[in-house]
Parts: C-alpha cells; structure tokens; sequence
C-alpha cells in the first residue's frame, strides 16, 4: 500500500514535474514569439524595406542630422503631413520625392510632381492600380472574409452602367428619404435653435438615402443594417493597422482575432440582406420560368435598386458563386465602405464651410435652389494614388519607379497655389459659379464643354477630388447628385447659425478628417414650403448640373 501510495506519489510527482515542465515549456515559446514579433516591429519601424523604392530622391520629412531618417520622417510626415505636402509641393515643382508616412493608411509613396498627373492619371490599370491600393492598402485579404467578390468586383462595373442611368429614376427615392432623414436628425421645431452633431448627422443621413439606392425599402430605414454598414467602415481601418504590424507568415493567424469587429459587423449586414436576397432569387427564377413557360409571373413590382442589379449580373454570369446570398450582400457592404464615408466627408465639410460664412451666402444659395426649381416645374426629378505594376512607370522626367511602389500625385499642393486657383486660401462658395461665367468663346459647344469641365463631378489634372482619367470616382454622378439633394434641402428647411471659428479638423495618417465633435446650431425655417411627399414624388428642387 505504501508502496503503491509512494509510487503513485511519484507517478503524480513525475507527473506535475512534466506539466511544469511542459508550462515552463510554453511560457519559454510564448515569450520568444512575443520577443520575434516585438523585434519584427521594431525592425519594421525603424528599418523599413527600402531596397524597391527608386534610388537618390529626397525624402521629405527627413532632416540631414537623423540617425533613423524613414522613422523620423514618417512620424515628422504623421504630425504634420499638411505643411510638409505643401513644402514638397512648392521646393520639388519637378522632381519626384519620397513620403513616408506613419499610421493608419500610412505607406512609403513616391511622390510625383503636379507635372506627372495628366501621364499618371492616363495610365491603365495594367501600369497603375488604384484597386491594388484598395485592396493592398486594406489588406482586403484579411479584413474582408469574402476573397471572391475582392477579386472579382463586377459590382464596380455596375456603378458605371446602371447607377449612374438610374440616377434620375432614384430621385424620388433618395430626396424622400434624405426629408425624412433630416427630420429625424434635425427636427422639425420652427422656435429654437438646437445643436446637432454634424458628423453624426449628416453620416445617417447618407447611409440611408444612400442605401435607398443599393437595397431600397425597407432596409434602408433598418439601423441594425445601416449601423453595421458604417461599424464595418470605422473597425476595417484598425483591423488594419493592427495587421500591418505583424509580421506577414502570422498574418492568418493573427487576423483571427484582429479582424473579430470586422467579422461582427459583417455578419451582422449580412445577415440583415441574406432572406430578402433569398427571396428575390426566388422571385427571379419564378419569373424567368413563368415567362418561359408563357404564364404570367404576377403583379409583384420589379424593384430598382442596386441589390437587385448584381443580382439579374449574377444570373447572367452563369456562375454559381456569383448568386450566393453571401456574396452578394458582401457586395452591398463593399458599396457601402467605398460611398458612406467619402460622401458623408465631403457634405459635412460643406456644412462647416457655409456655417462659417455669411447669412448672404445662404440667402444666395436660396435663391439659386428656389430658381432651378422653378425651371424644372416644382417637380423633382490630396493626394490621388496607384500601386505601379511589374514592368514599373517610368516618368516624363526618366525616374523608373519599380513594381510595387505606391505612387501619388500633388492635390493639396495644386488647390492652394494661387496661380492655379485665385485666392485660393479663401473660402469662395461661387468660385466655380464665376469660373463657369467667364467661359466665353463665341463656339457654342465649345463653351458647354468648358463650363461642364467646371460642374461637382467633372474631373482635371487641377481638380482630383474624385481622382481623374480611367481609374476616377465610378460612383461620382450618384455622390453629386446626391449631396447636392441634401444642401438644397438643408438649406431651405432651415436656418444655420453661423459660427465665429470652425473647430480643427484632424489628420489621422493620410486622411483630414473634420472634427467628430463639430456641432452646428439649426432650426426648421418656418416660411418655408413644406415638402410635399405624392407617390414618393417629392417636391424638393434640384438642379442637374
Ligand atoms: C463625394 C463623395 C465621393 C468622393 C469624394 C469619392 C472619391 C473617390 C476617389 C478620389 C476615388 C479614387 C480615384 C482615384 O484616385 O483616381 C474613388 C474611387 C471609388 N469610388 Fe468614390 N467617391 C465618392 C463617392 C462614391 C460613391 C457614392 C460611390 C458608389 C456609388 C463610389 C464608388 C467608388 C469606387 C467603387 C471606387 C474604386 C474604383 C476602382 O476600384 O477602380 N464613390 N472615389
């Protein structure tokens, strides 16, 4: 018994020896792949790969006297990336530099002058991608769980065809959703002013007159889905940054739990879309069997939204991994990353920009929505970037710049230098009106091509908001109509207050993003017409151009 009792002893002895052992084990392996990674970012940081980048540039940011100079300059580049563009812009008119840049979206460009963007901007995407900036600089790899619909974007190809057509037939739609919109977030109280959260405000409002677009009624009203639209966007960019600082063979692992938001809130979208997308499937198939079969296939209304377009390109295809309900609404999810935010940036600017000018400003403005309503009868209807491919870019100036380079061209720098736009540091709300006024050359079409050049969505080597050339902004007629939907209405349903001083935008990386805290003061005007909603036909004016 005592025997056995000591041999079970040592046996449990031998036992907890070899589980301290196997403890001590594993403390030993999590330690060093704790200290291997450290030492990856460290060596990541300080010492990044240079070797692809062309030979002999300046770096901007860097200083003669630092010991680590793309360190150095990156973090310089992080905290002041404004200034230190528009010091490359002005001191390097025709030499290509290197920017490196630290944190989220931060990348080593190769900075191209003003001079490359007409040659930059005519490249093909076999020479320049901009999808490989998407998808690379995203590492859509990992942040997005479907790699079919990544690789095969034909929902990009829809904007251009159909979106773009639909515009007209979606105005109805959008301007009922962006009234009701603006009611829910503004208010509808004609005494007093209120504060309300421009980002806030103005984000909910695109993504659900946006989403009126992609997948119609009712969805586009369900916050569940519109929340988890703009959750995805907001998680993506730290899932990220997260994964850019692992090393690469531990990426797969590593994105298990970096990823976890994205996943969340993708699964979240999807989930909303999946049985309604199961249920046009249906109805699609029944209609095509019916109409084959010579019945009729019913009353059931065909809708007119973007869900449905990838669908019937789906079953056009003929490939079965294009119609699973997944990858479809992933799809949807994809539109919204790429439209939401851009959209919601460039209105909450406007906004910014208005409350900081002059109560003539507006009454202008007014005016000039009142007129093209009255034409159309009371009815309504910084920098640009590419990844360079295999054989490399060479530039007009002879630098090659190798495979795998991001390479970017001056925006900020060209929309503050005073011989490329007058006063260019000043606020103009007209300043395309006027520009569009003094195009006169006695040629009639050649006019109308010059002051369409000088609209919201047209593009320019000296105008890059929505890019320029082959790779522009697809989605760019539907964001200008769009947004110029919602200035119209905000102006005439309502009184800005206009502010002394506008709260500071933040960089974060390569992005200036206007402060989330921003607030405007408004009130529902009282003089004004309320807005007469018939069949979803709404009597807010909008213009066209
Ligand atoms: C005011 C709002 C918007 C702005 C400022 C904007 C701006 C841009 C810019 C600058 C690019 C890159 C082009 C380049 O660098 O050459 C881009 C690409 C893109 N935009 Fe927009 N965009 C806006 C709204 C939208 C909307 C509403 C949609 C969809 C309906 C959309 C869909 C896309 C897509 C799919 C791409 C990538 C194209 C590709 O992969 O080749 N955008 N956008």
């Amino acid at each position: 018994m005592t025997i056995l009792s000591s041999l079970g002893y040592n046996l449990n002895c031998l036992k907890t020896a070899s589980a301290v052992q196997q403890d001590g084990n594993m403390a030993m392996i999590t330690k060093l792949v704790a200290v291997l990674v450290c030492a990856y970012i460290v060596r990541k940081i300080l010492f990044p790969s240079t070797a692809h980048l062309p030979k002999g540039l300046p770096i901007i940011g860097a200083k003669d006297s630092d010991w680590f100079p793309f360190l150095q300059a990156a973090w310089r580049n992080a905290r002041n990336l404004r200034r230190n563009i528009l010091e490359a812009y002005a001191n390097h008119k025709d030499q290509p530099v290197i920017l490196p840049i630290a944190g989220p979206g931060g990348q080593t460009f190769v900075l191209l002058p003003a001079s490359e963007t007409k040659l930059v901007t005519e490249q093909p995407k076999t020479v320049l991608s901009l999808r490989e900036v998407i998808v690379q600089g995203l590492l859509y790899e990992y942040t997005i769980s479907d790699n079919f619909i990544v690789s095969n974007p034909t929902h990009t190809k829809l904007i251009t065809t159909t979106l773009t057509n639909q515009v007209a037939n979606l105005l109805p739609g959008l301007a009922n959703e962006t009234i009701r919109g603006f009611e829910k977030q503004w208010g509808t109280d004609t005494e007093s002013f209120r504060d309300v959260t421009v980002w806030g405000s103005m984000g909910a409002i695109v993504s659900r007159a946006t989403n009126y677009a992609f997948v119609g009624l009712p969805y586009c009203r369900d916050s569940w889905l519109l929340d988890a639209g703009v959750g995805f966007a907001r998680a993506l960019p730290l899932s990220q940054l997260l994964l850019s600082f692992t090393w690469k063979p531990l990426r797969p692992l590593a994105s298990l739990l970096f990823t976890l938001p994205c996943r969340y809130y993708e699964n979240r979208f999807i989930r909303v879309l999946v049985p309604e997308i199961e249920h046009r499937l249906r109805r699609f198939i029944n209609s095509t069997s019916s109409s084959c079969s010579g019945q009729s296939s019913g009353k059931a209304e065909k809708k007119n939204d973007f869900l449905q377009w990838c669908i019937e390109q789906a079953i056009e295809s003929g490939d079965h991994r294009m119609w699973q309900p997944r990858a479809l609404a992933g799809r949807i999810l994809l539109m919204n990353l790429v439209s939401i935010h851009t959209s919601s940036l460039t209105i909450v600017n406007v906004m910014l920009d208005l409350a900081l000018s002059t109560p003539e400003v507006l009454e202008e403005l007014r005016v000039e929505i009142k007129q093209a309503f009255d034409e159309c009868g009371g009815a309504m209807d910084e920098a640009r970037i590419g990844v360079v491919a295999k054989e490399g870019f060479t530039t007009t100036s002879g630098v090659h710049i190798p495979f795998g380079n991001f390479c970017a061209v001056h925006n900020l720098g060209v929309v503050h230098d005073p011989n490329v736009y007058e006063d260019p540091d000043t606020f103009k709300p007209f300043r395309f009106v006027g520009l569009r006024h003094d195009v006169n050359s006695n040629d009639a079409n050649k006019d109308h091509i010059q002051r369409a050049r000088l609209t919201f969505p047209a593009t320019g080597c000296d105008y890059l908001a929505f890019g320029n050339g082959r790779q522009a902004c697809p989605g760019r007629f539907f964001a200008a109509s769009e947004l110029k939907l919602m200035l119209a209405y905000a102006l005439i349903y309502y009184d800005l207050e206009i502010m002394d001083s506008r709260p500071r935008d933040r960089w974060i990386g390569i992005l200036r993003i206007p402060s989330s805290n921003a607030k405007l003061r408004v009130r529902r005007r009282k003089e004004s017409v309320q807005p007469s909603i018939k069949n979803g036909k709404s009597a807010l004016p909008v213009s066209h151009s």
